[in-house]
């Protein structure tokens, strides 16, 4: 099974490593000149993931249509970007890996719903988990969820990736993958405030707890399995990017919890942290859904500049309530 992968960020570049294990080729499209020339000149990516030697199995192109020749691809754009890069590829009947976490604005899709919807006669599956892209391409252990459908599919693509270090779990709930993966970049946001603005050890496992809750509410509102929430791309996820500065997520979250506003923390930013455009989209699905998020509608607020002492002491003032989902 030749692997194409779309983006050349840090996770795709880490995904192509994975994928290039073993001395296997490996197509990776970036968007950016100085990406496809370092990585084919020098083996490394020096824009998004720096100081790591990359396989030289790894070839890179900036023309998509050459993805036209590989038998699956891994698509690693940002969520905000997959619906422009999918309707650009030659995708047919392709199957497509999505490991992008996030729901698009506007639409308040899924990416597996934005990747349905533009090719239709491509099989989806959805690669998600606690997985810092620079720990991954140095060969640390790491597993994930990989969710398919189709079991035969499911089986292929997981033998595919798997090597000892990179261990892909099974699971036929795609939606459940995908919802873990995008509420969790905003319930780290929310975790960096809570570091950034001093309140303690205490309430960060608080957070982590009731975000869980908040995340499988909406989660099994939207059909995703309670098992597949509890697993590595839901709790597993969230206990990651709750609890280290490696993550963007949780260190856009300490910028707003020290008080510095949003649109200075996203300007000129050349890496993506995905909650900030979740966040918005998220309260608008839960409302829809008429699924109460607390936390993550606390986050939409600070993202939109409102007084971070405001914010908590409102999530703080609710009424009391019982414990559990
Ligand atoms: N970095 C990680 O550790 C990691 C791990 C798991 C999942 N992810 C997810 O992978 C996805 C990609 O993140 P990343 O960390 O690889 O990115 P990154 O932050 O390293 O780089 C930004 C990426 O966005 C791309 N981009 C910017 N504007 C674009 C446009 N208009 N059209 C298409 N692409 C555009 C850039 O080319 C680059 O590939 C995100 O959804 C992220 O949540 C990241
Ligand atoms: O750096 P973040 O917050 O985008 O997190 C990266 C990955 O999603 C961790 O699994």
């Amino acid at each position: 099974m030749r692997i194409g992968v779309i983006g050349g960020g840090a996770w795709g570049t880490a995904l192509a490593q994975v994928a290039a294990s073993g001395g296997r080729d490996v197509l990776l499209w970036a968007r950016e000149g100085e990406v496809v020339e370092a990585i084919n000149a020098g083996h490394q990516n020096p824009l998004f993931l720096k100081d790591i030697p990359l396989s030289p199995t790894i070839r890179a192109t900036g023309d998509l249509d050459e993805l036209g020749t590989v038998d699956a691809i891994l698509v690693v754009a940002p969520a905000q970007h997959v619906r422009s890069v999918l309707a650009a590829a030659p995708i047919g009947s392709t199957p497509l890996v999505l490991c992008a976490k996030g729901i698009e604005a506007g639409t308040r899709m899924l990416v597996g719903e934005v990747a349905r919807e533009i090719c239709p006669d491509a099989p989806i599956a959805v690669l998600s988990g606690p997985t810092f892209a620079h720990e991954v391409a140095r060969g640390l252990p790491t597993a994930v969820t990989l969710a398919c459908e189709d079991e035969g599919l499911r089986a292929a693509l997981s033998e595919r990736l798997a090597s000892p270090a990179f261990r892909p779990y099974a699971s036929s709930d795609v939606v459940g993958a995908e919802i873990g993966g995008a509420v969790k970049n905003v319930l780290a946001i929310a975790c960096g405030v809570v570091d950034g603005a001093g309140l303690g050890q205490n309430a960060r496992a608080a957070l982590i707890a009731r975000g869980f809750a908040e995340m499988t509410r909406f989660g099994l509102a939207r059909g995703a399995r309670a098992e597949t929430l509890a697993g590595l791309s839901g709790l597993g996820d969230l206990v990651l990017t709750c609890s280290s500065t490696a993550s963007r997520n949780f260190s856009l979250g300490v910028g707003l919890g020290r008080g510095e506003a949003a649109a200075d923390l996203m300007a000129d930013r050349r890496t993506v942290a995905e909650g900030a455009f979740t966040a918005p989209v998220l309260a608008e699905a839960a409302r829809e859904a008429g699924v109460d998020m607390p936390v993550s509608e606390a986050v939409g607020r600070l993202l939109r500049g409102e007084p971070v002492g405001e914010v908590i002491g409102a999530l703080l003032a609710r009424p009391l309530r019982e414990e559990g989902v």
